[in-house]
């Protein structure tokens, strides 16, 4: 039956309120209105930034709200005026938007986008400043632009990046948020050279993307910091060469990292989102030109600190969203790396290694040596469907879970 221009109803987990189980309802979903897409969600994971929303600290978390912004589906229907997708193509919906034309995008010096941010900040559309959700008549908030914790969602088309029709849409969806943040915090906010050193904060699936890109960029020491030992063995998978666990050490973190390292490391990273160990992250690097990275998100009202003589001795703290990609124009292009190494896992030459090998060139940037070719499935540890989601919410407070893909139609 044909959908477009009609209310949907399908099943979405509703967050009601902070902290309290999501609950499958019977959600009206909206007809894309100009500008926007409607997008039946097939795959979806959860990442930490839902739980720290749904725990209440997040100072733009509204409610109630779909969560979830980790996807990836097909295009249902399209707003007047979208052109560059149609019904059917498959996509990944992107919390960062790349409008081309705002002064951010037109800035070349960052991937963050102005089109839509003062909408998706506050749960509505961009056009009347209104929700496309609604439960019996109820408003629903949208989240980060994406709310995928739905069969049917309605995004910007700023918002949308169209991807290899083939690829496998319950492991690409992960493209849609933590395994491009850590590779890009690496390739595209540090700009991490060969033979550097380097300190990753959180072994999660963010820490562990660094690791990969760190890896791929040639660092020649990859230090994982974690405070859950379990972490290290399956670190070693991802490129990290030695481990630290600061629960091991009576010296704050950062001099055990100096001494280990002749004075500091070149790069660190901090993928937990804890403020205290950012200032670590900070004053573990070397003096002169390291450079931290933050990645984690830390709650509302926590601040960080230093002291300013850590930055006038050279050390540079940096922060990153999404890893820097431009999201519609490089997720198409990180899935073609993932197909690269889908390819070649079956095939061990195929004429599509030519195409991998040009794309990098035309796509206007440098690939770092040897990384032509990233993980998607080894970041998933658990399956299972829209329902369970407050199981999965569960699972991935224990150690063992990196990412969980719900099936949202099973
Ligand atoms: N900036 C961005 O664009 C993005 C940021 N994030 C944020 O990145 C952070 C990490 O995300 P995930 O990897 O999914 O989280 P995760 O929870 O899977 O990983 C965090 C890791 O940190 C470890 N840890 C906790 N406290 C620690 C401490 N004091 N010292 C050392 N290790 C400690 C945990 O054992 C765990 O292994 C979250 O804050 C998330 O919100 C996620 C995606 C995008
Ligand atoms: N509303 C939050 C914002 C948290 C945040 O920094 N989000 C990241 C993405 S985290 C993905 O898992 C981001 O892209 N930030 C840039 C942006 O424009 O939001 C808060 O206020 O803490
Ligand atoms: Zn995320
Ligand atoms: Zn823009």
């Amino acid at each position: 039956m044909a959908t477009q221009g009609q209310v949907i109803t399908c099943k979405a987990a509703v967050a009601w309120e902070p902290n309290k189980p999501l609950v499958i309802e019977d959600v009206q979903v909206a007809p894309p209105q100009a500008g926007e897409v409607r997008i039946k969600i097939l795959y979806t994971a959860l990442c930490h930034t839902d739980a720290y929303t749904w725990s209440g600290k997040d100072p733009e978390g509204l409610f109630p709200c779909i969560l979830g912004h980790e996807a990836a589906g097909v295009v249902e229907s399209v707003g007047e005026g979208v052109t560059e997708v149609q019904p059917g193509d498959h996509v990944i919906p992107c919390y960062q938007a790349e409008c081309k034309e705002c002064k951010f995008c037109k800035s070349g010096k960052t991937n963050l986008c102005g089109k839509v941010r003062s909408a998706t900040g506050v749960g509505v559309m961009m056009s009347d400043r209104q929700s496309r959700f609604s439960v019996n008549g109820k408003p629903i908030y949208h989240f980060m632009g994406t709310s995928t914790f739905s069969q049917y969602t309605v995004v910007h088309d700023v918002s949308v990046a169209k991807i290899d029709p083939s690829a496998p849409l319950d492991k690409v969806c992960l493209l849609g948020c933590g395994v491009p943040t850590g590779l890009g915090a690496v390739w595209n906010t540090a700009k991490v050279e060969a033979g550097s050193s380097v300190a990753v904060f959180g072994l999660g699936t963010v820490g562990l993307a660094v690791a990969e890109g760190a890896k791929a960029a040639g660092a020649s020491r990859i230090i994982g910091v974690d405070i859950d030992s379990k972490k290290f063995d399956r670190a070693k998978d991802f490129g990290v060469t030695e481990f630290v666990n600061p629960k091991d050490h009576d010296k704050p973190i950062q001099q055990v990292l100096v001494d280990m390292t002749d004075g500091g490391v070149d790069y660190s990273f901090e993928c937990i989102g804890n403020v205290s160990v950012m200032r670590a992250a900070l004053e573990c690097c070397h003096k002169g030109w390291g450079t931290s990275v933050i990645v984690g998100v830390a709650a509302s009202g926590q601040e960080i600190s230093t002291r300013p003589f850590q930055l006038v001795t050279g050390r540079v703290w940096k922060g990153t969203a999404f890893g820097g990609f431009k999201s519609r124009s490089q997720v198409p292009w990180l899935v073609e790396k993932y197909m690269k190494k889908v390819l070649n896992s079956t095939n061990s030459f195929s004429p599509a290694f030519l195409l991998f090998a040009f794309l990098p060139i035309s796509h206007g940037f440098l690939l770092p040596k040897g990384s032509q070719e990233i993980k998607v499935d080894e970041y998933i540890t658990h399956s299972l469907t829209l329902g369970e989601i407050n199981k999965a919410f569960d699972l991935m407070h224990e150690g063992g879970c990196l990412r969980c893909v719900l099936e949202v139609h099973p």
